[in-house]
């Protein structure tokens, strides 16, 4: 599967329906007056982020999108009905264009945001609509109006729930492989050398987790050295972190060691980094000689308030519990930000 982050689509929205031309005709009224009813509106094509939505991978099968005309209006001072709105459901953090203008039209950052992308045509008036007082009995009714269409691009730029941090080697793109079922690497990304891969872990259901792997993380990154600040802004747009740490033999420093060094480098760029919850992981403990270490290290990071988990991406010892953990730092991490919404609101 791979992770479509742009796309492009044609939107149209519905045409208006006609206005009509019709008069009363009544057994004893002998010059029925006017009572041609008007066009109803074409119905708008209309984006809404929605978070269950986490790419744009269906819009490579399906890229025309029409809403419902407007009915034509009839006789009786009959209207036309409205066409119905298409709605399209994109990811939140979904950046549409207009695919000629390269304007953009909406950054749609927060679920539910809306935005019309296409208006439906107004609906032609009647001829009733066009009775005056020197003109008792027209004979004329508008047409509707098309409605709008055109090209537009939507770009997901995407926030990724869950960013994984290490030292190279740890097993974060291991991680990743393991974890998801996508393994996508974005083409242009805007970092230079290495772009973060990308994947996205399912809970059930129309739920899952997009985690990043943030690359080269390494001594000397806050200041400026190798990729530097470019990716330290990346993970400051996740809510939490997994810290993969080698723990096995041939790791090239102590576990404790290796976890302060990455927390260090992170908190000279951003104190804020360090305030986000981190969930600690040991790999490779298929290559730990004394699993009595585990338990020490299990200790020494709870003490600190951080969850441990020991895992072995090679045997996949450990595997089930790690996706628990995953799952319940997202449960806690959405929680958060709906509170803070509800403060905000
Ligand atoms: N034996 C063993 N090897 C592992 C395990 N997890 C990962 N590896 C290996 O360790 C090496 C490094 O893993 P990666 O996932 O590339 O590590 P990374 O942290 O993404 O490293 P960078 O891409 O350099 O940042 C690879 O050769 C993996 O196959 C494990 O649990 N046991």
């Amino acid at each position: 599967m791979k992770f479509v982050d742009k796309a492009k689509i044609f939107v149209k929205g519905g045409d208006g329906g006609n206005g009509v031309v019709a008069f009363r005709r009544e057994k004893f009224v002998p010059m029925g007056g006017p009572a041609g009813g008007n066009g109803g509106k074409g119905g708008d094509v209309v984006l809404i982020a929605d978070s269950r939505i986490r790419t744009l991978l269906d819009f490579k099968h399906k890229i025309h999108f029409k809403a419902e005309r407007g009915q034509h209006g009839s006789g009786n001072n009959k209207h036309g009905k409205k066409g119905e709105d298409l709605i399209i459901k994109v990811p939140v953090g979904t950046v549409v264009t207009d695919a000629q203008t390269g304007q953009i039209i909406a950054d749609l950052k927060e679920e539910g945001q809306k935005v019309i992308v296409a208006k439906g045509g107004r609906g032609g008036k009647g001829n009733a609509s066009f009775k005056t007082s020197t003109n008792q009995t027209p004979d004329y009714a508008e047409e509707g109006e098309k409605g709008e269409e055109r090209w537009i691009e939507l770009e997901l730029k995407l926030i990724a729930d869950i960013g994984i941090v290490g030292f190279p080697n740890a097993g974060k793109s291991t991680l990743i492989s393991v974890l998801s079922n996508a393994k996508p690497k974005i083409a242009d990304y805007p970092f230079t050398t290495l772009a973060p891969v990308l994947g996205v872990m399912k809970i059930d259901y129309g739920r899952s987790v997009v985690l990043a792997d943030i690359p080269g993380l390494i001594e000397g990154a806050s200041r400026g050295q190798g990729l530097g600040h470019e990716f330290l802004r990346h993970i400051e747009r996740t809510k939490a972190l997994i810290h993969m740490i080698d723990i096995s033999d041939f790791a090239e420093r102590e576990p404790v060691e290796a976890f302060n060094i990455i927390n260090e480098e992170m908190g000279k760029y951003s104190p804020q980094l360090l305030e986000k919850p981190q969930l600690v992981v040991g790999n490779k403990i298929d290559l730990l000689s004394d699993r009595k270490k585990i338990e020490g290290l299990k200790k020494y990071f709870e003490e600190k308030g951080f969850r441990f988990v020991p895992v072995s991406l090679a045997t996949l010892e450990g595997i089930d519990t790690l996706k628990k953990e995953i799952i319940s730092l997202y449960e806690k991490t959405q929680k958060e930000s709906q509170n803070v919404s509800k403060q905000i609101s």
